[in-house]
C-alpha cells in the first residue's frame, strides 16, 4: 500500500497544475502587483457605460489588458463569470492628460513620477503626456529624453508619453529633431514667451515654422504656449502702491489677452503650412491652454475653416475661477496665461459647448510651496503654474452642469480628441480592441475637498481646488486591464507603460 501514499503528493501537485492551467485566464498570481483585482480576464458590468456609440448598459470584457468585446444588457448573461458589477456608477473611458509636468527627473521635489501618476490615477486619467520643461534638463535631445525615460521606467502608475523641446538650439536643425522623433517624443512643444525656465528658451515664428517642416515628416504635432509678450509691465506702479502685487488684478493687468491675440496672429503666418500640399502637411499645430475666449479664439475658428491643422485645448481652472473672486494673496490661483474674468469664462464654456475648443488638458503645473510664496501671495513673483491633476474630472463636471455638459463630452474633451492628438490609436474610447483603460465614477456623489482629503500630489497644500465642494467621484481606474486604483488604494507595483512613437 505504501506506492500509494508515495504517489499521492505528485497527484496532488498534477491535479494543481491542471487546475492552474485551466483557470490561468483568470488568475495571473506573477502579474497581481499591478493590479488590485486578481484576473486578466473579467467583465466590467454598469447601468452606463460610455461608448461611442451613446450610453449602454451591459458590460466590458477585458482580457489580457485589451477590451475584446462591449456587450449590451439584452446579450449579456453574466452568470459563471468574472464581474466587477459597478451598478449605476459610470463607466467611461479614462483620461487622457495631454498637458502635466512631473518634474522629474531634477525637480522631483516639485512633483515625480510616482507622485504624479498616483494622482492622476486616483482621478481617473490613465494616460498623460509629459511637458519637456520644469524637469531638468528640460527634454530637448535624445540624450535628455533618455534621461526622462530612465525617471519614469517601473515608476509610473499609469501610461506615461512624452513630448519633446522645441527650442532656438535644435529648431534649424533637422538633424538633432528627427533624433528626438526617432527616439520616441509624440511631437513637440515651444513657447512663444519666456517659459520661466532657463534650459527651455523661448522660439519665434521661425523655428516654428523649421520645426513643422520637420514634424510634417513624421505626422507628429507642434504645441504651442501661444502669448507673446507686450510691452505693458512698465506701465504698473508698482513702487508707489497703486499696484498692490498681493491683488491678482494687478497680475492680471500684466498679461492681458492681447498677449495671446499676438502669439496667434504670428502662429497663423505658419499655420498655413500644414494645409494640404503645403510644405509641412502632416504636422498639427496645437494652442495649449486657451485663455482668452474672445480674440484669440475667433483667431483660431478663422485658421480652422481656411484648412490649417489646428486645435486648442482649455484647462479645467480656466472653466471654473474668475478673477473677481482670485483672494488677495492666494498665489496657488497664478498660472499663465492667467484666468480672466467671469464673463470670459462663460465665453469659454459656451465656446467649449459650440465645439469652438478641442479639448481638455490639466496643466498641472507645481512646484514646492516656498516658490509659490503663499505666506507672502506675492502675485508678481510666485510661481506660475497651478495643482490640479487628480481633480479635473470633478471639477470639469462640476463647473460644467450648469451648462449642460453630458458625460459623452465628458468622453469627448478628455479622451478621445486627446487620444487623437497624441496618436494613440487604441485609447480613448471603451471600444472593442482598444486598451482597457477605464475609469469607474458616480458623479451624483459630492465631496468637500478640505485639506483632509486623500491628495497624492507631491505638494497637495498648493492644490488650487482645497475648499471647493465638488461632484464627481472616482471609484476605480484600469489602466491596460490593471486595477491601478481603488477607493483611497493604489496598485502596489507601479506597472504603467512608456509610450515612445515608432
Ligand atoms: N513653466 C511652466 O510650467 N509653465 C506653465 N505655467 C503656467 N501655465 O502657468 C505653462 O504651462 O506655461
Ligand atoms: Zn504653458
Ligand atoms: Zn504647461
Amino acid at each position: 500500500m505504501d506506492w500509494q501514499w508515495k504517489l499521492l503528493p505528485l497527484l496532488t501537485l498534477l491535479a494543481s497544475f491542471l487546475f492552474l492551467f485551466y483557470i490561468e485566464d483568470y488568475f495571473k498570481p506573477p502579474q497581481s502587483d499591478c493590479s488590485l483585482l486578481p484576473y486578466s480576464h473579467f467583465w466590467i458590468a454598469s447601468k452606463r457605460i460610455v461608448t461611442l456609440q451613446g450610453i449602454i448598459s451591459g458590460a466590458v470584457e477585458v482580457k489580457g489588458g485589451n477590451i475584446i468585446s462591449v456587450i449590451k444588457d439584452k446579450d449579456w448573461n453574466g452568470k459563471s463569470k468574472q464581474v466587477v458589477d459597478y451598478g449605476y456608477a459610470v463607466v467611461m473611458p479614462g483620461l487622457i492628460d495631454v498637458h502635466a509636468h512631473l518634474d522629474d527627473p531634477g525637480r522631483a521635489e516639485w512633483e515625480g513620477f510616482p507622485s504624479g501618476t498616483k494622482a492622476a490615477a486616483a482621478g481617473g486619467i490613465t494616460t498623460l503626456i509629459d511637458m519637456p520643461l520644469n524637469s531638468f534638463p528640460s527634454t530637448v535631445s535624445t540624450e535628455t529624453l533618455k534621461l526622462k525615460i530612465e525617471a519614469a521606467e517601473k515608476r509610473i502608475f499609469v501610461d506615461v508619453g512624452f513630448w519633446g523641446g522645441l527650442v532656438p538650439e535644435n529648431a534649424f536643425n533637422a538633424t538633432a529633431l528627427e533624433g528626438l522623433l526617432n527616439a520616441g517624443v509624440l511631437g513637440l512643444k515651444s513657447f512663444m514667451c519666456p517659459s520661466g525656465i532657463n534650459d527651455f528658451p523661448m522660439t519665434d515664428a521661425n523655428h516654428i515654422k523649421a520645426g513643422l517642416s520637420v514634424l510634417g515628416k513624421y505626422r507628429r504635432p507642434l504645441l504651442v504656449h501661444s502669448e507673446i509678450q507686450q510691452d505693458v509691465e512698465s506701465h504698473l506702479q508698482v513702487e508707489d502702491g497703486a499696484d498692490d502685487p498681493r491683488l491678482y488684478s494687478t497680475y492680471l493687468k500684466t498679461r492681458p489677452p492681447s498677449w495671446e491675440e499676438a502669439a496667434i496672429r504670428e502662429l497663423l503666418t505658419v499655420t498655413k503650412d500644414t494645409r494640404i500640399g503645403g510644405p509641412a502637411e502632416g504636422a498639427h499645430l496645437h494652442v495649449v491652454h486657451l485663455s482668452d475666449a474672445s480674440s484669440s479664439l475667433d483667431l483660431i475658428k478663422e485658421a480652422k475653416r481656411r484648412g490649417d491643422s489646428i486645435t486648442v485645448e482649455t484647462c479645467p481652472h480656466y472653466l471654473s475661477f474668475s478673477a473677481e473672486e482670485i483672494p488677495d494673496g492666494d498665489t496657488r490661483f497664478k498660472c499663465a496665461p492667467p484666468i480672466r474674468d467671469a464673463a470670459n469664462k462663460e465665453k469659454l464654456w459656451n465656446a467649449l459647448m459650440e465645439g469652438h475648443i478641442d479639448m481638455l488638458s490639466s496643466d498641472h503645473s507645481p512646484t514646492v510651496p516656498e516658490l509659490k510664496l503663499l505666506n507672502d501671495g506675492n502675485f508678481l513673483r510666485a510661481w506660475g503654474g497651478i495643482s490640479s491633476i487628480q481633480f479635473v474630472l470633478p471639477v470639469t463636471w462640476s463647473y460644467g452642469r450648469k451648462f449642460g455638459v453630458t458625460l459623452e463630452q465628458l468622453a469627448l474633451w478628455w479622451s478621445e480628441r486627446p487620444a487623437k492628438l497624441a496618436q494613440q490609436h487604441s485609447k480613448g474610447a471603451i471600444a472593442t480592441g482598444n486598451h482597457a483603460d477605464i475609469v469607474v465614477w458616480e458623479p451624483e456623489v459630492e465631496f468637500d475637498l478640505n485639506a483632509d482629503h486623500p491628495m497624492y500630489v507631491k505638494n497637495p497644500n498648493i492644490s488650487a481646488y482645497i475648499g471647493k465642494k465638488l461632484s464627481g467621484k472616482v471609484l476605480a481606474t484600469f489602466v491596460r486591464g490593471n486595477l491601478v486604483y481603488k477607493e483611497g488604494n493604489h496598485a502596489p507595483a507601479a506597472c504603467g507603460a512608456l509610450i515612445l512613437a515608432t
